[in-house]
C-alpha cells in the first residue's frame, strides 16, 4: 500500500502540489489523472523520494525514506534512467546487485520474453529503440518484485501490441497482489483496468473514485468536468 498524507511541493515560490493526500491499495489498479503540468509526475516523485516535500508518505507502512521501504516498491520513469553503454544483462546483473537478489534469473527471462527482448540481451542500450528501452526499464523495475509499483505515464512510445502487453502485465502485478499507482493523462487506455481514481488539476486532488462508486458518467468526461483542459491536450 502507498500512502500519501498532506503532501505540498513547491518549486521556489511556485506551489506544483498542493496538500495531496491519496492511498494506492495492495491488489488494485490506482490512476493518478491530470492534464499537463497538473503534479502527477512531481507527485511520483515525491514518493519516490526523488525530491523534498512537506507531509508524510508510507509504503508498505514505511516511511518513505526508510530502506524498508525502498526495497519494496519499484519506479518506472516517464524516460528511463538507463546507461547507453551497458548491455541489458549488464543492467539486469547492476539491479540483482543493488538490491542484493538471489532468485531473479527465472522472472528476468520471463520478463525478457514477455517484452520481445531474449534476442537483445547482449545489445547495448544505446542500440536498442525508444519503445525498446521503455521496457528494458519495465524489466528492471519488476525484476526486483516489488510490493508497490510507482509508474508514470507508462505507454509512452510503446507500439499496441506492448500497449496491450504492458496493461496484461500490470492486471497481472495486481492479482498478484501489487499496489499499482498509475500516473497518465491518457484516460482511455486505462478504462478498463482501472479500480480506484484521483484527479489532480492546479495540484490539487479534485476527485476521487473507486470504479463501484463512480456511477454511469464516464471517467473521461469526469476529468473534463474537473479540469482546466487546453486545446492539444491529449486524454
Ligand atoms: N524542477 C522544476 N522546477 C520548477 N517547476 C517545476 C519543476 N518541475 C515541475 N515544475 C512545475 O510544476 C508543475 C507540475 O509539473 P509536473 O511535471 O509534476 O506535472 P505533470 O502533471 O506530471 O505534467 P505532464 O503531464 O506534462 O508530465 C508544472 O507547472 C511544472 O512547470
Amino acid at each position: 500500500m502507498i500512502e500519501v498524507k498532506h503532501v505540498t511541493k513547491c518549486y521556489g515560490k511556485f506551489k506544483a502540489v498542493d496538500d495531496v493526500s491519496l492511498t494506492a491499495l495492495g491488489g488494485k489498479i490506482t490512476v493518478l489523472l491530470g492534464p499537463n503540468g497538473a503534479g502527477k509526475s512531481t507527485t511520483i516523485k515525491s514518493i519516490t523520494n526523488l525530491l523534498k516535500f512537506e507531509g508524510e508518505i508510507q509504503i508498505c507502512g514505511y516511511d518513505n525514506k526508510t530502506l524498508e521501504a525502498k526495497k519494496s516498491f519499484a519506479y518506472i520513469p516517464e524516460t528511463p534512467v538507463l546507461y547507453d553503454s551497458l548491455t541489458i544483462e549488464e543492467h539486469v546483473e547492476f539491479i540483482a546487485k543493488a538490491y542484493r537478489l538471489k532468485e531473479y534469473k527465472e522472472i528476468v527471462e520471463r520478463l525478457l520474453i514477455l517484452f520481445h527482448l531474449e534476442e537483445k540481451r547482449k545489445k547495448i542500450v544505446k542500440e536498442l529503440s525508444k519503445g525498446m528501452r521503455q521496457k528494458v526499464s519495465m524489466l528492471l523495475a519488476l525484476m526486483i518484485s516489488p510490493k508497490a509499483l510507482l509508474v508514470d505515464e507508462p505507454m509512452m512510445g510503446l507500439d499496441p501490441q506492448s500497449i496491450e502487453d504492458t496493461l496484461r502485465l500490470l492486471v497481472d502485478l495486481k492479482n498478484a497482489g501489487v499496489a499499482v499507482l498509475v500516473s497518465t493523462h491518457i484516460i482511455d487506455v486505462f478504462a478498463d483496468v482501472w479500480d480506484e481514481a484521483y484527479i489532480l488539476n492546479k495540484g490539487k486532488i479534485v476527485y476521487h473514485a473507486t470504479r463501484e462508486n463512480i456511477g454511469e458518467e464516464s471517467l473521461k468526461d469526469i476529468f473534463f468536468t474537473y479540469t482546466d483542459r487546453e486545446v492539444g491536450d491529449e486524454a
